[in-house]
């Protein structure tokens, strides 16, 4: 879903400190991520997350992001953090993503390989609340900071895009200029170390979104 730049959502993920999720809440972003995938070095435990989550202000959602993880870590995860919003990185088919009782986007890997049609991706994961197009190979964990040519982005999706991989200050009002996506999702762009959130990183790439969103044109004639 393309659409009039207005407020494009920002999504801060892979938080592994109480203060990083802190000043995300106070610098804007509408959704800070928890990592549950194995194997990442942002992965935390639900019960860290759970304590991340009272440093969460009021109207921030929490996204609980997972790779071919097993069922029953999904529900401990919803269970101990009650995230709004599930986000599945893996081979996960739709019927596993729909079985939380939860909203939930699906991220695509744009790194290697023919990129997906808008029908595709809909028939293969009619129950998604979006898509998230990531600069990963398939297969391959995310939050590798790769980027992706979007210009491969498949064409008139009916449902929200979320842009992320490789994203930064010093990129993302390109990108936002560019897509036109309902939100950005930004990881190793905000860290000095991968799970520590550099917080200068942080407020610039807010400032970045934020003159994004003024700088395109509205149709006010709509
Ligand atoms: O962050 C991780 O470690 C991670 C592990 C497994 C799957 C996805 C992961 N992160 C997500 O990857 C994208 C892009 O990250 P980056 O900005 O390029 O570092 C983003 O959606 C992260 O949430």
């Amino acid at each position: 879903m393309r659409r009039t730049l207005f407020r494009t959502r920002i999504k801060f993920c892979g938080m592994t400190r109480a203060g990083d999720v802190r000043l995300a809440s106070e610098l804007g972003a509408d959704a800070i991520g928890f990592v549950f995938a194995r194997d990442s070095p942002r992965q935390v435990r639900p019960p860290e997350a759970r304590s991340m989550r009272n440093a969460l202000a009021p109207l921030v959602d929490a996204v609980a992001l997972f790779m071919d993880n097993s069922a029953e870590e999904v529900r401990e995860a919803i269970r101990q953090v009650r995230p709004s919003l599930l986000q599945f990185h893996g081979a996960e088919d739709d019927a596993f993503c729909r079985g939380f009782g939860v909203p939930w986007l699906k991220a695509v890997a744009m790194g290697d390989g023919q990129a997906p049609t808008a029908a595709a991706l809909q028939a293969r994961y009619p129950g998604a609340s979006g898509f998230l197009f990531d600069g990963h190979a398939p297969g391959a964990a995310g939050g590798s900071g790769a980027r992706f040519d979007w210009s491969r982005l498949p064409a008139e999706l009916a449902k929200p895009v979320m842009l992320a991989g490789g994203l930064d200050p010093d990129n993302v009002f390109d990108a936002i200029t560019t897509v036109l996506p309902w939100g950005v999702d930004v990881s190793s762009g905000i860290e000095s170390a991968p799970g520590i959130k550099d917080g200068e990183r942080m407020r610039r790439f807010v400032e970045e979104v934020r003159r994004a969103d003024c700088h395109v044109e509205h149709d006010t004639d709509a």
